[in-house]
C-alpha cells in the first residue's frame, strides 16, 4: 500500500515536472522566493524625525515603553531566553523576527516584562487584505484600554491624525508633515526597504463609565516607522535571466508597496531600469482588481510586477493567464498564496519558510526555498517532455514501418515476412530497451534556449513527423524491395530472405535510435559517451539480435546468415544515419 502511494506520488511529481517544462509564465511571490528571508531593520523614524544611535537615547521613557508594547504585544513571533545562554532566541515570520530583534537588541525591550505589565483583551491577527495586525490591551491597574496597530506604513499613516515626538508630546500631523512622512516612506521603499508603521490610541471611557472593548481605527497617534531591508537572494538574478532566456515570463506579485516592489524587481532583474518607464508593467492590486475582464485580458501580458496585492488578486492573475492559454507556474510561501498555488498548472511552494497550507496546495515543494531550483525544475521538465517526444518519434517509426510492410505483404502475397514471434521481439526490445535508452538522456543547455511548448502545441510536432515519416518511408521501401526482389538479388531461399528482412528491420531501429537522440540538431552523437546506459542498451540489443538470428533459429523462425548477408543488413541499416542527417535540412515550422 505504502509503495503504491509512493508510486502515485512519484507519477504525480513526474507529471508536474513535465508540466513545468511547458510553463510559459511564472508568477512569483516576493518574500517566499526572491528575497533572503533574513530581514533586518535598518531605519527607524519617530514621526518625521530620523532616529540614529545618538538621538535614540533621547527618546522619552513613556514613548519607549509604548514602542516596547507595540512590538512585544502585537506580534505572532516569540522571544525566549534559553537556559544555556543569556542571548534571547527570536522566532516568527521574517518580518516579525526582524522587528522583534530590533526591539530587543536596539531598544532594550524585555519581552516578558512587557507581557506581564499588560493584559491583552482582543487580538486582530495580521491579514493580507488589511495588511495590518492589532491588539487591544489594558495596563495592569488601569481602566482605560489602548489600541496598538502595526502594518503597511502608508495604510497605518492614513489612520493617524497625530504623532508622538521624542519627548512624548502628542502633536497633530499638519498637511506638510503628512507629506513629509509620506516621502519618508517612499524613500525607504525606493531603497527596496519594507516599511512598517506603528500606531497607538488610548480609548477614553465612555459616558456611562464603560470601557471601550473594540480596536480603534481612526484618530490614531503615529508611534514610529521602521524600514526593513529585504535583501535579494544570491543567484536569483541569474535564475531570472535563465528563465527569460528560456522564453518564460516572470511576474512578481507581492503584498509590498509599489515602490518597494519596483526596487526589488529591478534588483533581481524582473524589471530592467530602462523598461521601468513603461508604466503598464507595474500595477497595484486595486487597479488590477478593478479592470474589466476585457481590460484584464488586454493588459495582463504586459504586467510584470503587481504590488499591494491581495490573495484574490494573485488568484485572478493566474485564472486570466490560463484563460489566455499560458501554462502558469506559481511559487509561494504564505497562506495568502494558497489559492493561486492551487489554481496554477503547477504550484511550487517553499519547504522551509512555507506554511502548511501553501505546501498542501502545491504540486512540488522546493526543499531549499531557493528560486534557482525553479530553473532546475524547468530544465528537468523540458528534458522529460523532450525525452517523451524522442521516444514517441522512435516508436512511431517502428510501428508505422512494421504495419505497412506486413500489411502490403499480406495483401499482395498472402504471407507476412515478420512472424508473430519476431514482431513480439521487436516490440520487446524497442519498447523496453528503447524507452530506457531514450528516457535517460540528461538535460542539455540547448533545452533552455528554446521557446516554451505552451498549452496548444501538439505532442507530436511537425519536426517529429518529418523525421519519422522519412525513416519509415526508407525502411518500407527497402524492406518491401527485399520482400519482392530479395530472393533474386541475393539468390537465397524464402526463409533466408525473411531472416534478412527481420535482421535489417531490427538494425534499422538500432541505428534510428541514434537519430532519435536529437530531433532537430544534425549532430546526433553529441554527449553520447556520457550516456553509458544508451550505449549499453544498444550493445545488448545488437547481441540479443545476433543470438536470435544465429542461435535461436527454431524459436525465431530464422536461418543463419553468412558474413556477406550480415554486411548487407548492417549496410542498409546504417543508411538511416545519412538519411536522418539530410532530412534535417528540410525546414519545418514548429
Ligand atoms: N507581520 C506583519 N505585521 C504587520 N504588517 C505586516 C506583517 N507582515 C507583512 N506586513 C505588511 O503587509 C504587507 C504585505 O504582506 P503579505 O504577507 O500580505 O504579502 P505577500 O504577498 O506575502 O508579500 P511577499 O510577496 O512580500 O511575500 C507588507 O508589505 C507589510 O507592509
Ligand atoms: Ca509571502
Amino acid at each position: 500500500m505504502k509503495k503504491m502511494m509512493n508510486d502515485n506520488a512519484l507519477v504525480r511529481r513526474l507529471s508536474a515536472c513535465e508540466t513545468m517544462g511547458s510553463a510559459t509564465t511564472i508568477c512569483t511571490d516576493k518574500t517566499g522566493t526572491l528575497t533572503m528571508n533574513e530581514m533586518k531593520v535598518t531605519e527607524f523614524w519617530l514621526g518625521p524625525e530620523a532616529m540614529t544611535e545618538e538621538n535614540q537615547s533621547e527618546i522619552a521613557p513613556p514613548v519607549l515603553q509604548l514602542l516596547h508594547q507595540a512590538v512585544g504585544l502585537n506580534t505572532t513571533g516569540s522571544v525566549c531566553i534559553p537556559n544555556s545562554s543569556p542571548v534571547p532566541e527570536i522566532s516568527g515570520s521574517p518580518t516579525e523576527k526582524a522587528i522583534l530583534s530590533w526591539a530587543v537588541f536596539d531598544l532594550g525591550m524585555n519581552a516578558d516584562e512587557v507581557k506581564q505589565g499588560c493584559q491583552i483583551i482582543h487580538v486582530e491577527t495580521f491579514n493580507s487584505e488589511k495588511k495590518r495586525s492589532g491588539v487591544l490591551i489594558r495596563r495592569n491597574s488601569e481602566k482605560a484600554t489602548e489600541t496598538h496597530w502595526k502594518g503597511a506604513a502608508e495604510m497605518i499613516l492614513a489612520l493617524c491624525s497625530n504623532y508622538y515626538d521624542k519627548t512624548g508630546k502628542v502633536r497633530a500631523i499638519s498637511d506638510e508633515e503628512r507629506l513629509h512622512v509620506e516621502s519618508i516612506i517612499q524613500n525607504m521603499a525606493a531603497k527596496s526597504l519594507r516599511c512598517i508603521a506603528f500606531a497607538h490610541k488610548i480609548s477614553e471611557e465612555e459616558n456611562g463609565g464603560q470601557v471601550h472593548e473594540k480596536l480603534e481605527e481612526s484618530g490614531l497617534t503615529l508611534l514610529g516607522l521602521v524600514g526593513l531591508k529585504d535583501p535579494c537572494r544570491p543567484g536569483v538574478r541569474t535564475a531570472v535571466d535563465a528563465c527569460r532566456a528560456a522564453g518564460v515570463k516572470i511576474k512578481m506579485i507581492t503584498g509590498d508597496n509599489v515602490h518597494t516592489a519596483k526596487a526589488i524587481a529591478v534588483e533581481c532583474g524582473i524589471l530592467k531600469p530602462e523598461e521601468d518607464l513603461e508604466d503598464e508593467s507595474v500595477v497595484e492590486g486595486v487597479q488590477f482588481r478593478n479592470y474589466s475582464p476585457e481590460e484584464t485580458m488586454e493588459r495582463i501580458d504586459k504586467i510584470r510586477v503587481m504590488a499591494r496585492s491581495s490573495p484574490f488578486d494573485k488568484l485572478k492573475m493566474v485564472q486570466y493567464l490560463k484563460q489566455k492559454g499560458h501554462v502558469v507556474a506559481v511559487t509561494g510561501d504564505g497562506t495568502n498564496d494558497a489559492p493561486a498555488l492551487k489554481e496554477a498548472d503547477i504550484g511550487l511552494s517553499m519547504g522551509i519558510q512555507g506554511t502548511e497550507v501553501a505546501k498542501e496546495s502545491s504540486d512540488i515543494v522546493i526543499l531549499d526555498d531557493n528560486f534557482t531550483s525553479v530553473v532546475t525544475v524547468l530544465r528537468w521538465g523540458r528534458c522529460v517532455y523532450n525525452n517523451i517526444q524522442k521516444f514517441l518519434q522512435f516508436q512511431l517509426t517502428v510501428n508505422v514501418a512494421a504495419l505497412v510492410i506486413n500489411f502490403v505483404a499480406a495483401v499482395s502475397s498472402g504471407k507476412v515476412p515478420l512472424t508473430a514471434v519476431q514482431l513480439l521481439w521487436v516490440n520487446l526490445i524497442m519498447d523496453t530497451l528503447g524507452a530506457l535508452a531514450l528516457a535517460t538522456e540528461q538535460p542539455t543547455n540547448e533545452l533552455m534556449d528554446k521557446k516554451p511548448v505552451g498549452r496548444t502545441e501538439p505532442l507530436i510536432t511537425r519536426v517529429m513527423w518529418r523525421n519519422l515519416l522519412s525513416q519509415a518511408l526508407y525502411q518500407i521501401t527497402i524492406l518491401l524491395t527485399l520482400q519482392f526482389k530479395g530472393r533474386s538479388i541475393f539468390g537465397v531461399d524464402e526463409k533466408v530472405k525473411n531472416t534478412l528482412i527481420f535482421n535489417t528491420f531490427v538494425f534499422c531501429q538500432v541505428f534510428n535510435e541514434f537519430n532519435a537522440r536529437n530531433m532537430e540538431k544534425k549532430n546526433i552523437f553529441k554527449g553520447l559517451l556520457k550516456n553509458k546506459l544508451f550505449l549499453a542498451i544498444i550493445g545488448i540489443t545488437a547481441v540479443l539480435q545476433i543470438v536470435m538470428v544465429e542461435l535461436l533459429t527454431k524459436f525465431a523462425s530464422t536461418k543463419r546468415l553468412n558474413w556477406g548477408q550480415w554486411g548487407a543488413c548492417i549496410g542498409i541499416a546504417v543508411m538511416s544515419w545519412p538519411i536522418g542527417w539530410l532530412v534535417k535540412y528540410i525546414p519545418v515550422s514548429g
